[in-house]
């Protein structure tokens, strides 16, 4: 069995490595700057277990053909990059081989799918946090494990060999859902120029999350959606729990900080790495939902222009400022 890790970066690097240290045949698809760094120190998997796991003869292409021979490919190239990738995958695919999305948003696989007619696309989802520390090495800071719908069950044990097992839902879209309204601190996260860790530990950064997640549950709710509990604290409280106060948040949701010190939202590493952001796929997805409901989401929407205005110039926003600058009347 031959898997290919298509746009190979935090996520498809980590995964992958994981598999490939557990015997799995993997190949890995990505950009000549990570092909070298690769080359030159092969990967390296740390954890916020204090877990590390080395990984030295690594197959890492940087043409399309390489993913060929694959029966499985696990896409995990950013949103916007999905439709290049998906036409690049036509092209070169067995006619079996099955495709996974493990990417956040929620039409990734849809556009897989319009891409890839006669293909088996599942949706995948990955809870866990992974950050890219430069040198091949990638370190997951947060716990979970991977979401996906049925149709993996022949690969199911390469996974769990992998310690990553997987976990099936006949429906994804209230997981994906769910996950969405998590990643609703992806660009709080970004702008705070903080460790997740940090932010999260300052109330004024959660009242913005809180603001955000808020005007998207009264979304949600109109249109019939009820989001998967992917956390102990169900997300329909969730904001009321981000709004207690320092102490007490500590003191009841102390879980939530149980977060390694080095994580980061992937949103940060794409406003470092001056790359476009997943802003439209995450908060916009709010916006345009609520846009056909006639829902206004003046804070989601507030959040996206800050985005985009530090993707072209990267703004650090202190909590009040922040906070400020998503609530204040228009
Ligand atoms: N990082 C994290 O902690 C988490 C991320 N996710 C999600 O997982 C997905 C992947 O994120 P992440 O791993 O952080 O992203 P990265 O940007 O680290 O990795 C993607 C890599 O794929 C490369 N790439 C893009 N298109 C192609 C292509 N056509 N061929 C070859 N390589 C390509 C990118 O290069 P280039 O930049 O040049 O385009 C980049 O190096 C996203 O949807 C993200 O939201 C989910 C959970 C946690
Ligand atoms: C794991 C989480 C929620 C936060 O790091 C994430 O999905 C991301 O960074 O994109």
């Amino acid at each position: 069995m031959k898997i290919c890790v298509y746009g190979a970066g935090g996520i498809g690097c980590y995964v992958g490595g994981r598999l490939a240290a557990s015997g799995s045949d993997v190949t890995f698809v990505g950009r000549p700057r990570l092909a070298a760094e690769v080359a030159s120190n092969g990967l390296r998997l740390t954890d916020f277990r204090g877990a590390e796991l080395r990984v030295n003869a690594v197959r890492f292409e940087v043409v399309p053909e390489a993913a060929a021979e694959a029966d499985l490919v696990l896409v995990t190239v950013k949103s916007a990059g999905t439709a290049t990738a998906g036409a690049e995958l036509a092209k070169v695919l067995k006619p079996d081989a099955v495709v996974v999305s493990f990417q956040n948003g929620l039409r990734n696989a849809s556009v897989l799918r319009a891409a890839l007619p006669g293909h088996r696309v599942v949706t995948g989802m990955v809870p866990f946090n992974v950050l890219n520390r430069g040198d091949g090495v990638f370190h997951q800071g947060t716990e979970g494990f991977l979401d996906v719908e049925p149709g993996l069950s022949s690969y199911a044990p390469a996974f769990e060999a992998a310690g990553l097992p997987l976990t099936e839902h006949a429906d994804m879209a209230p997981v994906q859902w769910a996950k969405l309204l998590l990643n609703l601190n992806n660009p709080i996260n970004a702008l705070s120029d903080l460790p997740l860790r940090d932010e999260l530990s300052q109330r004024g950064y959660r009242l913005c999350l809180a603001a955000a997640q808020s005007e998207a549950l009264v979304v949600l709710k109109a249109a019939g959606i009820e989001p998967a509990q992917l956390t102990a604290v169900p997300a329909r409280l969730m904001p009321r729990i981000l709004r207690l106060p320092d102490w007490l948040f500590r003191r009841l949701a102390g879980r939530m900080l149980a977060i390694d010190p080095l994580a980061r939202s992937s949103m940060w590493e794409d406003l470092q790495a001056g790359r476009p952001t997943e802003i439209d796929y995450l908060n916009g997805e709010i916006t345009t939902l609520g846009a056909s409901l006639g829902i206004p989401t003046p804070i989601n929407t507030r959040i996206t222009t800050l985005i985009h205005q530090s993707e072209q110039t990267p703004t650090p926003y202190p909590a009040a400022t922040l906070l400020h600058h998503l609530t204040a009347p228009s």
